[in-house]
């Protein structure tokens, strides 16, 4: 496996370190989106105290056998590979439909795993959304690396779980170092909750 230095280069962008499948192996996807499943089934669950049991030994059996592959960040593929998910579970799982160099747009459905109450997603599970999606843009192709200064987010409606919802991202204006990028989160013709943001480029100190 090749190995990237994701902080040390100056000119990095979305992509680097550029992971591939390769260096992932077969299994890597197919095994998180297992673990997508079992985050949504598992908060949806009132679990009998022997399953409980059960599941709490095999999770403390699997977490010691990673302690052993634990890698330093310039390594780490979660949330650094160019595949669905980006292969990490913080953010919930989206498609991209549409990506130009200053505009995407995708769908996405949230799963139980990200409820709040009344069958609406967790509020702030929404900026994350956005801060991935925004900042994927804001990071793109020939773009230097720039960072989150802020994300205004308002909740125009509520927000259903297990619906297909569509997200557009844009770039609105850049001024020097600053990226204005806005966004949207639908449910068919109604809109949950749009976005500002800027997104500041790094200076060369900064990482
Ligand atoms: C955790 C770091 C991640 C870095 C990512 C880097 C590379 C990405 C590479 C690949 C992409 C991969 C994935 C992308 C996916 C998601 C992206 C997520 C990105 C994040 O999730 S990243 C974490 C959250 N993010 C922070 O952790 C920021 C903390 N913070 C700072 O690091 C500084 O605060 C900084 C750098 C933002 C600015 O600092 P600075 O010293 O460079 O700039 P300065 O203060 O001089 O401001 C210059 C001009 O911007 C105006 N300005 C500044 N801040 C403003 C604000 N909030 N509101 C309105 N205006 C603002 C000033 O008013 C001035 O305006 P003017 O020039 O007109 O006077």
């Amino acid at each position: 496996m090749e190995v990237a230095s994701a902080s040390a280069e100056p000119g990095r962008t979305w992509n680097s370190p550029h992971w591939t499948a390769d260096d992932i192996g077969p299994d890597f996807a197919p095994m998180l989106d297992a673990m997508r499943v079992f985050h949504h089934r598992l908060a949806g669950a009132r679990l009998p105290d022997d399953l409980t049991e059960e599941m709490r030994g095999i999770f403390e059996r699997l977490g010691e056998r990673l302690l052993e592959h634990q890698v330093p960040e310039e390594r780490q593929i979660a949330g650094r590979i160019d595949i669905p998910g980006r292969g990490q579970l913080l953010v919930p799982n989206y498609e991209l439909d549409a990506v130009e160099p200053d505009f995407l747009a995708g769908r996405l459905t949230y799963g139980r795993h990200f409820l709040g109450r009344n069958g609406a997603v967790y509020g702030g599970a929404i900026p994350l959304l956005f801060d991935s999606v925004l900042g994927r843009l804001a990071n793109g192709p020939g773009r230097p690396a720039s960072r989150t200064a802020y994300l205004h987010v308002d909740y125009r409606s509520i927000t259903p779980i297990e619906t297909e919802l569509r997200f557009t991202a844009e770039v609105a204006r850049q001024e020097g170092r600053k990226r204005f990028i806005r966004g949207t989160l639908s449910h068919g013709g109604t809109l949950c909750a749009d976005v500002d943001a800027l997104f500041l480029v790094l200076r060369p100190h900064q990482r």
